[in-house]
């Protein structure tokens, strides 16, 4: 068989441009918080897992964490329930909590596991609730009048109250890719729903991340015009919030990239995980494909 010299030398000046970049990352924690609607049908895809591995083959410690959303939502209409969502927090009730953790901590957890570890990594698939990692409090929203604040209950909804990282730096420490559900617990042993950007937000934090990598649906945060903004720091993306050009969905992922580049972690990233290899063009580029956000 003949060898096509030009591509071979295309391929190794590849692999020697991203040699720089292997060797700054090495031993470093980043945490890639994988959204329901950047998954594709089978829930993990090739591309997806293969970027994941090679990181954690070059020396990088890579944590999952993922949604879920449309996944649950698709259940809960098969069941005849319909979806509700109060500022981006889907109201959970005592059965939507039972769906919520069959979907995320059975499903699409495992399905995540799967796909990594057909692409050679060896992946361990825990939810919050494990070794009570994710400490949870009842999620209280506001609404009505500034003057006059009204309480929204949306149920078993839950936001960090803290989380304790040792099963997952153990889990990296011997070479494993932790999986993480977004469930968390609270001392009486009620289980919360929580959005995932805010669990990955608040790991990459606690752990100290070199990246907090957020993959979703759209090319990153974009201008009123369409054109993709990057290279934010924290007083840009407050002007976007208070004009309106950032809104709905992306504001509480927005917030949790502020709040992790204002409490240590180097950059925050959001990408368009559906892409193919997003993960690895953001990562090994200079440019990068998506919004990065810088302390
Ligand atoms: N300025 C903006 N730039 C990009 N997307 C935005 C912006 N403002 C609001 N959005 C919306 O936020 C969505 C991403 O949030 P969401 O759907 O919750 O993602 P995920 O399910 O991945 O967590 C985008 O698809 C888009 O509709
Ligand atoms: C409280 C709350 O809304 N929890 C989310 C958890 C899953 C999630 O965050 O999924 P995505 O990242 O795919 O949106 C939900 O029930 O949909």
């Amino acid at each position: 068989m003949s060898i096509d010299h030009s591509k071979a030398i295309e391929t190794a000046h590849v692999l020697t441009e991203a040699l720089p970049y292997i060797r700054r990352f090495a031993g470093k924690t980043m945490v890639i918080k994988y959204g329901g609607n950047a998954m594709d049908e089978g829930a993990c895809s090739t591309s997806f897992a293969r970027d994941v591995v090679l990181m954690r083959l070059v020396g990088m410690n890579p944590i999952v964490v993922h949604g879920g959303g449309p996944q649950i939502g698709k259940l809960l209409e098969r069941l005849g329930k319909k979806s509700e969502f109060v500022q981006g927090m889907r109201v959970t009730d005592d059965e939507t909590l039972d769906v919520v953790q069959m979907v995320l901590g059975g499903l699409v957890n495992k399905e995540i596991v799967s796909g990594l570890t057909q692409a050679g990594g060896r992946a361990v698939g825990i939810s919050g609730k494990d070794s009570a990692m994710i400490r949870a409090r009842k999620m209280i929203l506001s609404g009505g009048l500034a003057s006059a604040p009204e309480i929204i209950d949306i149920g078993h909804v839950g936001e960090v109250e803290s989380i304790d990282p040792a099963l997952v730096e153990s889990l990296c420490a011997t070479g494993f890719i932790p999986v993480v559900a977004p469930i968390g617990v609270d001392d009486s042993g009620q289980s919360y729903n929580i959005n995932a950007d805010l669990v990955a937000g608040k790991l990459a934090s606690v752990l100290n991340a070199e990246k907090l990598i957020l993959l979703t649906n759209t090319r990153g945060v974009l201008s009123k015009q369409g054109e993709l903004l990057t290279g934010l720091k924290p007083p840009q993306v407050e002007a976007l919030i208070a004009d309106g050009t950032i809104h709905g969905g992306m504001l509480p992922k927005i917030r949790c990239a502020l709040d992790a580049v204002n409490s240590g972690v180097r950059s925050s990233h959001i990408v368009d995980g559906r892409l193919e290899h997003s993960v690895l063009l953001e990562l090994f580029t200079d440019e990068g494909i998506g919004t990065l956000i810088r302390g």
